[in-house]
């Protein structure tokens, strides 16, 4: 198994993190354009077109507890990563780092972190949603790194962020490398309709708090 190219080790203190950082702590979310450098990014797309049908599942919507296929509200196939898999250890790994840096110079207080990969084949979309309920869920902060290589703006597929007003925020074209952050219960957003099959890996930074006395799945 080939390792990913460049060490995890080197986001410590990588000025592209830090900047992260300070644009999360002031505005509550952060677009990074090459936290993953192209080399890295190709490598986790290759790894995701390499996947046979049955290593994904179709995307639900709602809590685990709750779970139900509405393919109205979002058309995505996706496969939880697993820390047994080499490659999706080494981007968990990357992660780990991320969630130490957040904790100490944010006092986040991150404990653990779930992320699926996901497929959105020509045509899918995922309509205007929370990733969190106030009080309702763990997720705390969202993660969103994109794998496709040459992503146009005609392809579509964009990730549309909203403020409270029900404005436009930010439009982000899904293009390889580029890790987008926000507070999981704070920001409406959406997947426009792509027209290009579009790899992605999205996953949520959690608290370890328990809800009614019941320890909140995983998943
Ligand atoms: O892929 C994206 O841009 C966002 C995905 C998303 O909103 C989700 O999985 O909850
Ligand atoms: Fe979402």
């Amino acid at each position: 198994m080939v390792s990913l190219v460049e060490p995890i080790s080197k986001l410590e203190n990588h000025p592209v993190v830090d900047n992260a950082i300070d644009e999360l702590a002031s505005k509550g979310y952060a677009i990074v354009p090459n936290f993953i450098n192209p080399e890295n990014a190709d490598y986790l797309y290759r790894y995701a077109l390499g996947l046979k049908d049955s290593d994904w599942q179709q995307a639900g919507v709602g809590r685990a507890d709750n779970y139900t296929t509405n393919t109205q509200v979002r058309r995505d196939r996706i496969r939880w990563l697993q820390a047994q898999d080499a490659v999706e250890r080494a981007y968990l790994d990357t992660m780990a780092t991320l969630q130490q840096q957040l904790n100490r110079q944010l006092f986040m207080g991150l404990f653990d972190y779930e992320s699926h990969l996901a497929h959105y084949p020509p045509g899918a979309f995922y309509r205007k949603h929370l990733d969190a309920f106030k009080g309702r869920s763990n997720r705390i902060l969202t993660t969103v790194v994109y794998l496709n290589p040459d992503w146009q703006v005609h392809d579509g597929g964009e990730l549309v962020m909203y403020d409270d007003q029900h404005q436009v925020l930010q439009t982000v074209l899904p293009k390889a490398g580029t890790l987008v952050l926000f507070l999981s219960d704070t920001f409406v957003h959406e997947v426009r309709e792509g027209h290009r099959d579009r790899y992605s890996i999205t996953g949520w930074f959690r608290h370890n708090t328990s809800i009614n006395g019941v320890i909140d799945p995983t998943r």
